[in-house]
This record gives C-alpha cells, structure tokens and sequence, in this order.
C-alpha cells in the first residue's frame, strides 16, 4: 500500500511487548466503585491474547481503557498502560486521536452501526486513509481495493460502491476489518466481533483474523464470552469475573488444567457445545 505522509505511529523494539499493562484498576466516580481491579497483561507483535468472563465482568471497559475512549466518570486510577513504548496516561487528547487507528486500533459487535448508511463502504474506508494517511483521492481508492481484498471480499471494485444495507452482517464485519487495520496498527482488538455471526461466516472471520495476525504481525486482543473462540485464536487468556482477573496463562493450560473455580464453571457450560473442536491436546502442540 502506498503511503504518502508519514505515520503518527508510536514506536516498537523488535520483540518487545507493543501493549503493556501494569496493575491497572478503572474507577467508576459514578457509582464510587473499582469497575476492574489490579489488571496485567502484555501483548507481543503477531500474538493473542484472549479476554473471556461473564457479562458485566469488565472485558470492554478494559478495552475502551486501552483505546483511550472509557465512558464519562470512569478512569484510569492505579497503575500504567504502556502503548508501543508511550505510558498513555501522558497522552493528550490529541496525541490519542493520532494513536487511534495508527497504533492501536478495534472492531466491535453490530458492524452496521459504525457505518455511515448513506455513503458506500469503499469511499468510507477510502475517507479513512484520506484524512488518517493524507493520501490523494485516487491512491485512497485503489489502496482501499486492496484493503477489500485483504479481508477476502471478492470483486472489491463493485463492494467499494455499496451501501452498508446492501452486505451482509459477515461482509460488513470484514469493512470494519479492513478499516481498523487501514493504518496498520500494531494491536488490534476483537470485542464481542463475531458474536452477531452464524458459526460459519464466525469461522470465516476469525480464519481471517488469523490471517491478519500473522502477516501483519498484528499483536491480536480478542474479547469474547465464547471461550471456543479465544480457544481457537489465542495464545494466552485471561479469565475476568466481577472485575477481578481469577486466571491467566497460557490457552492450553487454562482450558486443560483450570485453577480457579469460575473458569472450570465455564469449560463446563462450553463442553455441552462442543468446545472440543476447537482444542488441541497438549501433546498435540507440543
Ligand atoms: N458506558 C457505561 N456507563 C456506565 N457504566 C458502564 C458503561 N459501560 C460499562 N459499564 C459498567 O461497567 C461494568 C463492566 O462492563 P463491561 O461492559 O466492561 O462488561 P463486559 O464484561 O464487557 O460485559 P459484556 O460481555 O456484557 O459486554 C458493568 O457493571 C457495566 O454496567
């Protein structure tokens, strides 16, 4: 892809954790309670990390701490997140915007909604390298074919032209795939993003989010109440309950060998629905 200014992206060493956090706990002033409480974990290029608990359990508000946009009277009140070398709690609002999508970047459940009905998709993701990259209206467009076809959209060239109502809830998951990783980022994160999805298109999509990972060596955060799909995708997880983090560790060794309780409760709700296809025995990966 060709770019044209140069990137707002913050910097990483080779190998180095591009998101790091450290003890952090998210403060709701709204109701004077810790929302999530003593969190850590680091992401490394071309690696996932999963997020898995129950609803209410602080797996967004962690996330939306990550990309700098936690919802009104709730901050940041202990520890550090380190974002691609830069602590964010000295980030002006800025400074953030600039990082947002540059160096970090998110998909979400309900894709639609991210989407402007009346304008076709191509030119909002064209719009997106225009005023992120500074790319001149023809190189926007071509490079945003590219980005179609990135994401495994066949015949790009007739997608850039539909509108939103016109794709299905697969096809404009792959959209907002293919914006957030426009600028490419350096870690991308997965909420809930293909929950909304039959289980078919849902394998299609995490396939490519795979995909992705590996060839743009995209550190993965992949948030999900589907311990299948963390199962599937990630190299680490992270069990949240009540805001507390009860376990992490390697997949494997979390799904295979639980230590806490509350993630045992969950293998065992998923093992009605068939969790085993997505596993690989420990012998197997070895
Ligand atoms: N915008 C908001 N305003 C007020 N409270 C919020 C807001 N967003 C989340 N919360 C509260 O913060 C807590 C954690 O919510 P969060 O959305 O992080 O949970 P979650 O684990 O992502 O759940 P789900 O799987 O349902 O999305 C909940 O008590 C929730 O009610």
């Amino acid at each position: 892809m060709t770019t044209t200014a140069p990137s707002a992206a913050a910097s990483t060493a080779p190998g180095a954790a591009v998101l790091a956090v450290d003890g952090v706990q998210i403060y709701n002033h709204l109701q004077d309670t810790v929302t999530v409480e003593s969190i850590s974990f680091e992401v490394r290029p071309g690696r996932a990390l999963g997020i898995v608990g129950e609803s209410g359990s602080g797996k967004t508000i962690t996330c939306r701490a990550l990309l700098g946009i936690l919802p009104e009277l709730f901050e940041v009140s202990e520890g550090t997140i380190t974002l691609a070398g830069r602590d964010t709690a000295t980030l002006s609002r800025s400074e953030w915007t600039a990082l947002r999508g540059t160096t970090i970047s998110a998909v979400f459940q309900d894709p639609a909604s991210y989407l402007n009905p009346s304008i076709p998709v191509g030119k909002q993701l064209a719009e997106i390298l225009r005023v992120k990259k500074g790319q001149p209206r023809r190189a926007a467009k071509q490079n945003t074919i590219e980005l179609l076809e990135k994401v495994r959209i066949h015949d790009p060239e007739y997608v850039y032209f539909q509108y939103p109502f016109e794709l299905s809830g697969g096809m404009l998951q792959r959209v907002l795939i293919a914006a957030a990783v426009a600028c490419e980022p350096q870690v991308l994160i997965a909420d809930e993003a293909t929950t909304a999805l039959d289980v078919t298109v849902q394998a299609e999509i995490l396939d490519l989010l795979t995909d992705l990972k590996d060839s743009l060596g995209l550190a993965l955060i992949v948030v999900s109440h589907d311990l299948a799909v963390v199962a599937e995708l990630c190299d680490e997880v992270l069990v949240m309950r009540e805001g507390q983090v009860v376990e992490q560790g390697p997949t494997e060794r979390v799904l295979y060998e639980p230590s806490h309780e509350y993630t045992r409760l969950l293998l065992d709700e998923h093992h009605r629905f068939g969790l085993e296809r997505f596993l690989r025995k420990p012998e197997e990966t070895a």
